[in-house]
């Protein structure tokens, strides 16, 4: 790096750069604001029920009938994009995961709500098929058990179609199948919505331990084996970054990195690797859960370790992510406004 004054006996002095706290500001990279924050939420087809999810403290399953009430304080409060999970647990799970494209699929009657109660809300949906398939696998198989891709692209498109009519902003697929996003993207264009509907590709998603509470949230673990043949293996940059180029070849309008906190060096990989896209982080349950669990042994505040959190994902070159502590963050915007 070159630097850009002939070093003198005073450059070696930072720390008036940093005594008042306005100084600190201008010294930051970013900051957070409410339109860098996507809240994951899970809806269930118990219409009037709010399930709290027991590894994720603080969240819930919400019945159809509660969302609105749910979120209005919320989108008061700032919030500017969500991003839904369907859970469902009254349609029946076969082993090409109808029940994400059936009209009654929680994800859909959301879409249809929540584009009228919030007009100005981005509404973003997970695509996958884990939590519809009976195996349990975010594609479909083969008879010996293994993926089958191309069956699987076609239905991840089919049921990208289904959500972007029913009103979605942007689809998500998480799945990780190979040329699903070509596929969705030809589809988009096909229907004549590709101006409307973004594709955010899950790019760099690892085969993580940190999703075990999301898994118990949705009940959409594998019956039996794993999701490493799909996702990549936690050891591998190299991999990561040829899938980033990869979905940025096969149309990606944003992309993002999952899990967040152990994978800051890929995040700045993929800031570096694609320059002029929108970048965005996925602060998956695990971490989520890690930091609550640090606050309530007394660790740290919970505002310190979500906030320091947060800062990580900006220096390395997020533009937005998707959390679970959206509702506190927001808070905690508003109270540093004032
Ligand atoms: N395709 C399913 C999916 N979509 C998002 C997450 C994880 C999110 C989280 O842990 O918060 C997972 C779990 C997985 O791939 O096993
Ligand atoms: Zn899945
Ligand atoms: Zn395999």
């Amino acid at each position: 790096m070159e630097f850009p004054v002939v070093p003198n006996k005073h450059t070696s002095l930072l720390h008036a750069g940093y005594h008042h706290p306005i100084h600190r500001k201008w010294q930051a990279n970013a900051q957070i604001t409410s339109e860098m924050l996507m809240y994951p939420i899970f809806v269930t087809d118990n219409d009037d029920v709010e399930e709290k999810i027991d590894t994720l403290p603080g969240q819930s399953r919400w019945g159809i009938n509660l969302l609105v009430d749910f979120l209005k304080p919320l989108v008061d409060n700032g919030l500017k994009s969500v991003i839904l999970f369907g859970v469902p647990v009254k349609i029946k799970k076969d082993p090409v995961g109808s029940a994400a494209d059936d009209p009654n699929t929680p994800t859909i009657r959301a879409l249809h709500l929540l584009k009228k109660a919030f007009p100005k809300l981005l509404l973003a949906v997970d695509v996958c098929l884990c939590p519809y398939t009976s195996h349990g696998h975010c594609g479909v198989l083969r008879d010996d058990g293994t993926i089958d891709n191309r069956g699987s692209v076609r239905r991840l498109a089919d049921i990208s179609m289904a959500y972007a009519r029913a009103g979605c902003d942007m689809i998500a697929p998480s799945d990780m199948m190979d040329g699903r996003i070509k596929a969705i993207k030809d589809a988009l264009v096909e229907e004549g919505i590709a101006h409307k509907v973004s594709l955010m590709s899950y790019s760099a998603k690892f085969a993580s331990g940190f999703y075990g509470p999301f898994r118990d949230a949705c009940h959409s673990t594998p019956g039996s084996g794993d999701r490493k043949c799909y996702q990549l293996p936690p050891q591998s940059r190299g991999l990561a970054r040829r899938a980033l180029v990869r979905d940025i070849g096969e149309g990606a309008d944003v992309l993002m990195v999952k899990p967040g906190t152990p994978y800051l060096d890929i995040l700045r990989d993929a800031r570096e690797l694609a320059p002029d896209y929108p970048l965005s982080v996925y602060q998956v349950s695990g971490e989520y859960a890690m930091i609550w669990h640090s606050a309530q042994a007394g660790v740290f505040s919970l505002r310190t370790g979500v906030m320091e959190s947060m800062d990580g994902f900006l220096r390395a070159g997020a533009n937005f992510v998707l959390t679970y502590y959206t509702p506190q963050i927001l808070e905690w915007i508003k109270e540093d406004s004032n």
